[in-house]
């Protein structure tokens, strides 16, 4: 059933609210709580923010790729995540927000994207370990939200889910080749992992007792899990997968833990995280310059493109 805009608040809550206890999809359309178009246009811009500054730690490894076959692979999983930025803008859009103003609120540090990209790629090695672990992170953080309750959101990450899912094996297969090959090679697999990993877990935002967020977003069905679930989950899964490629994973606190049934691990450093949603981590101020320039760059595309749009209207 669908309510028009014309029916009294409490009735349109009501249909919300039940809308939301069945698990059904809430649609653009459909009315919605403030705090609900809110928070989700703050999760998705911070999304899809993420996809579009995640394309610069990889990119910085195209031009050196070690082949042919290493460099189309990197161009496609880049340009796979320019396509992940633009169907998150699209769902965004949705909700009554712009991708120009969502941009601005990204250049003018208003809105956020994920601290992960804030560090620097040193190796090549890390093209893999970013597959690997990063995607295997937005994996674990992104199944979930294929059953968010926003309809555009869900199906946007449909599809999200499948490329990154391609995405992390061939981060996998990339480091499973390396640690084939020589001492060097191995030694550069560790100490990329050793970098990666605490960053990895600091994806999944802050410990539940410390996340304003979870609560009301879990109500609302946006979000299924709490961030320690989907942070264990990541644990749970990256440890035999660490063991089958032959590399440590730098945390001395990990452990199996029988009686749980999950492993116990350590905390990553919750201060450096916060510095770095700050905008104080290692890279933040290169991304922002470089996001900021590209944007200047492509102005005179969104000039022309405005300007044939005018005069198509026009004839
Ligand atoms: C789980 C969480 C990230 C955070 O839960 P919430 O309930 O929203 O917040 P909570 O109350 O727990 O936190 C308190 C405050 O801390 C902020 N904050 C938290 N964590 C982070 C963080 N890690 N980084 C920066 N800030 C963070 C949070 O915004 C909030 O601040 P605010 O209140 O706004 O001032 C959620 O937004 C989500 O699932 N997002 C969708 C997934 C997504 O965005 N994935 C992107 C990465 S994957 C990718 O791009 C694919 C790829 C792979 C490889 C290469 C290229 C691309």
């Amino acid at each position: 059933m669908t309510l028009t805009d014309h029916a009294p608040d409490d009735v349109l809550e009501r249909h919300f609210e039940a809308t939301i206890a069945r698990n059904d999809r809430i649609e653009p359309r459909d009315w919605m709580p403030e705090g609900y178009r809110k928070t989700l246009v703050r999760q998705i811009a911070q999304h899809a923010h993420s996809e579009i500054i995640g394309m610069q730690p990889e990119g910085n490894w195209i031009s050196r790729a070690p082949s042919l076959r290493r460099k189309a692979i990197l161009l496609a999983k880049v340009q796979d995540e320019a396509g992940h930025g633009l169907y998150l803008y699209s769902a965004a859009e949705t909700l009554g927000v712009s991708r120009l103003e969502l941009t601005e609120m990204l250049i003018s540090g208003r809105q956020k994207y994920s601290s992960i990209f804030n560090y620097p790629t040193l190796s090549y090695a890390d093209v893999g370990t970013i597959g690997w672990l990063v995607d295997g992170a937005a994996i674990c953080n992104q199944v979930p939200l294929c059953r968010t309750s926003y309809g555009p959101y869900g199906r946007a990450m449909i599809r999200v889910c499948k490329e990154e899912s391609f995405h992390q094996r061939q981060g996998y297969e990339l480091l499973a080749t390396m640690m084939r090959g020589t001492d060097e090679q191995r030694a550069m697999v560790q100490e990329s992992v050793n970098r990666f990993w605490w960053p990895a877990l600091m994806m999944f935002g802050p410990p539940d007792a410390d996340s304003p967020n979870t609560a009301q977003s879990m109500a609302w069905g946006i979000k299924r899990n709490t961030n320690d679930e989907l942070r264990q989950k990541f644990v749970d899964m990256s440890v035999p997968q660490a063991e089958a490629l032959g590399v440590t994973l730098p945390d001395p606190e990990l452990i199996w833990n029988e009686e749980r049934g999950h492993h116990d691990f350590g905390q990553p450093d919750w201060e450096e995280f916060m510095e770095g949603v700050k905008g104080n981590g290692p890279c933040n101020a290169q991304r922002m310059a470089h996001r900021r320039r590209a944007h200047e760059d492509g102005a005179w595309v969104r000039e022309a493109a405005t300007a044939y749009a005018a005069k198509q209207a026009a004839s």
